[in-house]
């Protein structure tokens, strides 16, 4: 009987990145002073024995990096190897371990461009294992928990942190130091309990299955940058990046993408030169930007990101490039996706 139950287990795969998850300090009152991306993927799936009880785990370590420093490339290897991954016919589900700097970023990259509707979970941690009262084993065991579970197919690219299930399209890091890092704006679409899911909303947006964007079709992401403003700001650095060869810039504005007059006529210059101008917001519990209400976007041929903070308007800017330099297909791309 105990073999039957065996062979009825989920087959789920680690894929460790690094992190705070990964890390380590000197003791255990550390907990946020310690080495990022220390502990390799064996070691973190054999600290959880309760794994082996939700799924046939096993783990590959694809790189061992702080997540601040994850380059395009960095990406774009990691979202290959999910999708060799997805397509295997003996793996149910997948866990991707990061660090929460950018976990937000990935998590929505992926949600852009796999084409499965296999559970992908990114999860990370707020303090180390070595620490007292560490949130990884919790999070990694949801994690594995969720990927491993039927309910969480078809609903894009997940995260699991503090107990919540949330959508990778939407949550973002809102608070550093703090185990309730990770919020979205509009919820997190339900909760892991004791390794049970419990579900209470779906993901409005467009994402993996229904997505445009496959992986498997991109070869390289162009050069996306963003600019912060704030009062006094100068056009220095909008300039700078596209002399530097940025294809479009994301104004992380103020307010609703707000543009200062001092900025205004270097954007026009920029977009008449081909740049494409992307209008988000910096605020911190989640921006809205509309179109045409803060700026005239019509006549100065910008786009808006919609609800995306920056780092993800880059993120759908950079994929949505690699398709279309039409700034209203891009546009178009901003509130679908
Ligand atoms: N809590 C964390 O994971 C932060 C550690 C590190 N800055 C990273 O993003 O990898």
């Amino acid at each position: 009987k105990e073999v039957e139950t065996q062979t009825k287990l989920a087959n789920v795969v680690v894929l460790a990145t690094g992190g705070t998850i990964a890390g380590a300090g000197a003791s255990a009152a550390n907990s946020a002073t310690y080495q990022a991306a220390k502990v390799g993927v064996e070691q973190l799936i054999a600290g959880i024995p309760e794994l082996s009880k939700l799924a046939n785990v096993r783990g590959e370590q694809v790189m061992q990096i702080a997540s601040e420093s994850i380059t395009n490339d960095n990406l774009l290897q990691l979202g290959r190897r999910v999708a060799e991954l997805a397509d295997s016919k003996d793996v149910d589900g997948i866990v991707i371990t990061h660090g929460t700097d950018t976990l937000e970023e990935t998590a929505y990259f992926l949600n852009l461009v796999e084409k499965t509707d296999k559970p992908i979970i990114v999860v990370g941690s707020m303090r180390p294992g070595t620490a007292m009262s560490a949130d990884g084993m919790l999070n990694l065991y949801n994690a594995v928990a969720v990927a491993s579970s039927k309910d969480a197919r078809g609903k894009g690219v997940l995260v699991t942190m503090n107990d919540e299930i949330q959508s990778g399209r939407d949550v973002s890091k809102m608070i550093n130091i703090k185990t309730e890092a990770f919020k979205s704006a509009w919820g997190p679409l339900g909760m892991v309990v004791e390794g049970k899911s419990y579900w209470f909303r779906l993901p409005a947006k467009r994402h993996t299955m229904d997505s445009e964007f496959d992986i498997k079709n991109i070869k390289s992401l162009p050069d996306v940058e963003i600019a912060y403003s704030y009062g006094n700001v100068s056009d220095t650095a909008y300039k700078a990046l596209a002399q530097s060869g940025a294809k479009a810039i994301i104004h992380a504005g103020t307010g609703n993408g707000s543009v200062s007059s001092r900025v205004v006529p270097a954007l026009q210059e920029l977009r008449k030169e081909g740049v494409q101008i992307i209008r988000s917001s910096h605020v911190n519990a989640g921006g809205f930007v509309l179109r045409n209400a803060e700026q005239p976007d019509d006549k100065y041929d910008w786009v808006v990101a919609h609800d995306l903070n920056p780092q993800k308007a880059r993120i759908l800017a950079m994929v949505a490039l690699t398709k279309t330099n039409d700034s209203k297909e891009l546009q178009r791309m901003f509130w679908e996706y």
